[in-house]
């Protein structure tokens, strides 16, 4: 395919939709990005509207093609990255959603991740799928909805509901939708269901049974690149041909392909991946053992993951509820005009902790406070929030693993915050490096659909396109760092058991 060189890649996240699309040297030639409506029924409760995330999408589609100047038939393949866990039920005769998307963040499934666990707790299903039962997961989410939309079970049960991730949904709709759409999902994305084993990459059939999740409605599970069907209308022709969960595709975006190697990602919360080969390494401390990529038919590659569940969303709240700032670009300059947080630590353990704790019942604690802390010293503890949960994951990374990571690549909208960057750095006691391109997670779809398509050949092409952008090197003494990374686990302890399960 001699005159197509551009392949397009599509990120549906959290919070917003993108478009980019990229020439064969993995630049950037056009973006387009739309928001959409976050939906909170409840305290606790996030649903987003699939329906207005696939007119944004293909809003967004069409946005970037028109910045780019390009045709569909100017594009080699397309790629889809994707907001993971988000739960969307849909009925595949009318092709409309049967309930809002239930995203990742929604802690509605709580009791039920309780129930289920049983005398087992949360390691009920670790060893199959790598996960602690948490309601982070889509497969308690679809059992709530089975459950709780009426005569919705009777309906799955004689075959007439499709279940997804949002990538599944849109390969669905952008391949046809009722008119032949194909239902599949990729390794990385089942992953996240906690349905899918680990060691088969299929969905294990004890756990469908014991969640109570009838298999017809789950999609095929297929390699993260490949071609899974063809685009139908704007961008008729084009090859969908690779699906990843959006922090996978950042690990693929980044160029982590060898063992050892790692990323994080710095946006509403954060998600450093670790690959470690070809054979799931299991976690006691706190992790996520998950799906890296697979390409095609190759051994697929494994990762371990921490799951930051609030940073960026701190820094947020730092603006818009307490209204300290007005920009999240301000807080850089607000905590620099003093040398230290002032003994002020903020753990925001706002809808409980992620990784390493897994605590439901932790909520947000501001301590150390004295009179003479200020807003400036708070806006050092809001971004060291940030930089101590890193601390964490990557301790637990090297108590799982032993690989102790000696260069943290990162990518994501904090990381254009240096007085974070340098603070990570000095924590952590190794080099930080930001890449040329910061849209990781675009790049990493459109990598591996152009490596299904033929746009790049193998791994070393991509990872020659790589280029460092910033780094930073620590500078912090270790008994200032061991100091005050004690001071941050105390303040870890007292968020614990501020939040009964259950309870709005
Ligand atoms: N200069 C900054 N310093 C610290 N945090 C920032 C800065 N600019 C943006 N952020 C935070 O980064 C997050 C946005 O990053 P982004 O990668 O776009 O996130 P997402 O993809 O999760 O929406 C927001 O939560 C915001 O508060
Ligand atoms: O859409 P993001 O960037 O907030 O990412 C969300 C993660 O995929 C949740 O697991």
């Amino acid at each position: 395919m001699p005159d197509r060189k551009h392949v397009a890649a599509i990120d549906q996240g959290t919070t917003s939709s993108r478009c980019i699309i990229f020439d064969q040297d993995g630049a950037i030639v056009a973006v387009d990005q739309r928001e959409h409506r976050q939906i909170f029924p409840k305290p606790g409760w996030v649903e987003h509207d699939a329906t207005e995330i696939w007119s944004k999408v293909q809003a967004v589609v069409a946005g970037a093609l028109a910045k780019a100047g390009l045709r569909a038939s100017d594009l080699s393949a397309l790629g889809i990255t994707n907001q993971r866990e988000t739960t969307v039920l849909w009925d595949r005769a009318t092709g409309k959603p049967v309930h809002n998307a239930i995203v990742w963040q929604d802690t509605r499934t709580s009791a039920l991740c309780n129930e289920l666990g049983g005398t087992d707790g949360q390691d009920r299903f670790r060893d199959a799928t790598g996960l602690p039962l948490a309601s982070y997961f889509s497969g308690p989410k679809a059992a709530w909805l089975l459950d709780n939309v009426p005569g919705l079970r009777q309906r799955a049960e004689r075959g007439e509901i499709a279940f997804g991730t949002i990538d599944s949904w849109l390969i669905w709709n952008l391949t046809g939708g009722t008119d032949g759409g194909v239902h599949v999902t990729d390794v990385t994305n089942a992953g996240r269901t906690m349905l899918m084993n680990l060691e088969t990459l299929q969905w294990d059939t004890s756990i469908l049974s014991a969640m109570n999740v009838p298999q017809d409605v789950l999609p095929e599970i297929k390699s993260s690149a490949e071609v899974y069907g063809t685009a139908v209308g704007q961008l008729a022709g084009v090859p969908v041909a690779s699906a990843l969960g959006d922090q996978q595709a950042a690990v693929f975006g980044q160029a982590c392909y060898d063992t050892g190697t790692a990323k994080n990602t710095y946006g509403t919360g954060s998600f450093l991946l670790l690959n470690t080969g070809n054979r799931p390494v299991p976690s006691k401390s706190g992790l996520l053992t998950t799906m890296g990529y697979q390409i095609g038919g190759e051994a697929p590659v494994y990762c371990l993951e921490g799951s930051i569940a609030i940073t960026g969303a701190l820094v947020q709240w730092f603006r818009d509820q307490l209204g300290i700032i007005r920009s999240a670009d301000e807080i850089e300059t607000l905590a620099a005009s003093v040398e230290d947080n002032g003994g002020a630590y903020i753990v925001p353990a706002f809808s409980g902790l992620f990784a390493p704790y897994w605590r439901s019942d932790a909520r947000g604690v501001i301590t150390g406070l004295t009179r003479y802390v200020t807003k400036a010293h708070l806006a050092r503890a809001v971004l060291e929030a940030t930089s101590w949960q890193t601390r964490e994951v990557v301790d637990a990374m090297y108590q799982d693993s032993g690989v102790h990571i000696t260069t943290l690549k990162v990518d994501g909208g904090m990381t254009k915050n240096n007085l974070l960057m340098q603070h990570q750095a000095d924590v952590l006691g190794v080099p930080v490096v930001r890449p040329k391109v910061s849209e990781t997670t675009c790049l990493g779809a459109a990598y591996a659909a152009g490596l299904a398509t033929g746009v790049w050949n193998d791994l070393d092409e991509l990872k020659a396109h790589w280029q460092k952008d910033a780094e930073w090197t620590p500078q912090m003494g270790a008994e200032a760092r061991d100091k005050e990374y004690g001071n941050w686990r105390k303040a870890v302890e007292r968020s614990f058991g501020w939040h009964e399960d259950g309870e709005a």
